[in-house]
């Protein structure tokens, strides 16, 4: 693990990815790299945001997180267990323990399947309980996610898009898992609802402790949920930070522009928006990866290899070689951002939840 990545305490955090790399075959015997050399780790209770453009590798660590693709080269851990070796019934288990969420509810559930029999097949399956227990549970995760038990005999398609995805949720949470990996989890629902779905994600985890890999690339939505923040550019992480630390300085001309694209209450736009395409990740160029696009780019940059990622301050890390003389924040785009819809809403919520029940949608 490089020192960018490495947590405050000494103790191992619950998740550890080190150096992990995946590339896939492309016609001509050529490769293409999707991960390259990912270090980060998540800790108990804690959300670590991915973010990046389209393309950039973000479900693919997701995937290769949650052993649902075989990483080429790297180090995968779960509470001291290497994810990587293990196979068969062992795998199997293992699956209870990093649960998944994703983007599409509609996809993601048997539309021939009945609620009940979603939230309890699991827990039979990974021999957690049966019969009456399992009933008991399922009824009570129906409420957790605030959803009602007489739902339980329903099928999918007898839920709202919003609703559907509380029961992805549920189906998630009905194993007990350590880790969920949300790859997208809201983007495809409606701006009110994505609120909601956001709001139910952060009180299930300070229910449960459960930690949340969250894929995306909605900034507003991951300023208002994760306690860390990893940006992801042509495969490799450019910069890790506590997510206030990010919006704030962030050190890395790739993260700047990603917030220049966010409208500013105060109307400036101090730093450049993003223009070009990332590189061809079959044919990706010498030095820095994002210098063909980066305002501040120094000869320097197109030579030698992808800078790693390097601790800068406490718990920052930026792979940008000039990140230290990068122009102060207050000269940046991280000023004040105007709250998107879906921001407004969350913080609504948040002002109202002291003082009433979660609410849920029809
Ligand atoms: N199974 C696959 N075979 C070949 N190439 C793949 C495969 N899966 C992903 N890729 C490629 O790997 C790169 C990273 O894809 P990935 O889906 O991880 O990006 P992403 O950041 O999640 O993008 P998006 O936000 O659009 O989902 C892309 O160039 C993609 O085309």
């Amino acid at each position: 693990m490089t020192g960018a990545t490495e947590p405050a305490h000494g103790r191992e955090p619950l998740l550890v990815v080190q150096g992990l790399r995946k590339t896939f075959p492309l016609p001509g015997n050529q490769r293409m790299v999707a991960v390259d050399g990912v270090d980060l780790y998540l800790n108990q209770g804690e959300t670590l945001a991915v973010v990046g453009e389209s393309g950039c590798g973000k479900s693919t660590l997701g995937r290769l997180i949650l052993r649902l693709q075989d990483a080429d080269e790297g180090a995968l851990r779960l509470g001291g267990t290497d994810l990587r070796a293990l196979r068969g019934r062992a795998l199997r288990a293992m699956r209870r323990r990093i649960q998944v969420v994703f983007q599409d509810p509609f996809a993601s559930l048997d539309p021939r399947q009945r609620i009940r029999d979603v939230l309890v097949r699991p827990m039979r399956l990974h021999g957690l309980c049966d019969g009456r227990e399992a009933e008991r549970r399922a009824a009570a995760l129906m409420e957790q996610v605030g959803l009602s038990p007489a739902q339980l005999d329903r099928l999918p398609h007898q839920f709202s898009g919003g609703q559907r995805q509380r029961v992805a949720i549920a189906r998630a949470l009905s194993v007990q898992p350590e880790v969920i990996v949300c790859d997208e989890p809201v983007s495809a629902l409606d701006v009110s609802v994505q609120a909601q779905v956001v709001n139910l994600l952060q009180d299930l985890q300070r229910d449960t402790g459960v930690a949340l890999l969250f894929i995306s690339h909605d900034l507003a939505v991951v300023r208002h949920l994760a306690h860390r923040v990893a940006v992801m550019y042509s495969g490799r992480l450019v910069e890790t930070a506590p997510t206030t630390q990010l919006f704030r300085d962030p050190r890395h001309p790739y993260t700047r522009a990603l917030l220049a694209a966010a409208p500013r209450t105060d109307g400036a736009r101090t730093h450049a928006p993003l223009t070009g395409e990332p590189p061809n990740p079959a044919a990706l160029p010498p030095g820095c990866r994002f210098h063909g696009r980066c305002p501040d780019a120094h000869p320097v940059c197109t030579e030698g290899v992808h800078p790693p990622l390097r601790l800068i301050a406490p718990n920052h890390g930026s792979a940008c070689l000039f990140a230290e003389s990068l122009p102060a924040a207050t000269d940046t785009a991280a000023g004040p951002t105007e709250p998107t819809p879906v921001a407004a809403r969350i913080a609504a919520y948040r002002r109202a939840r002291d003082r009433a029940p979660a609410p849920t949608e029809a």
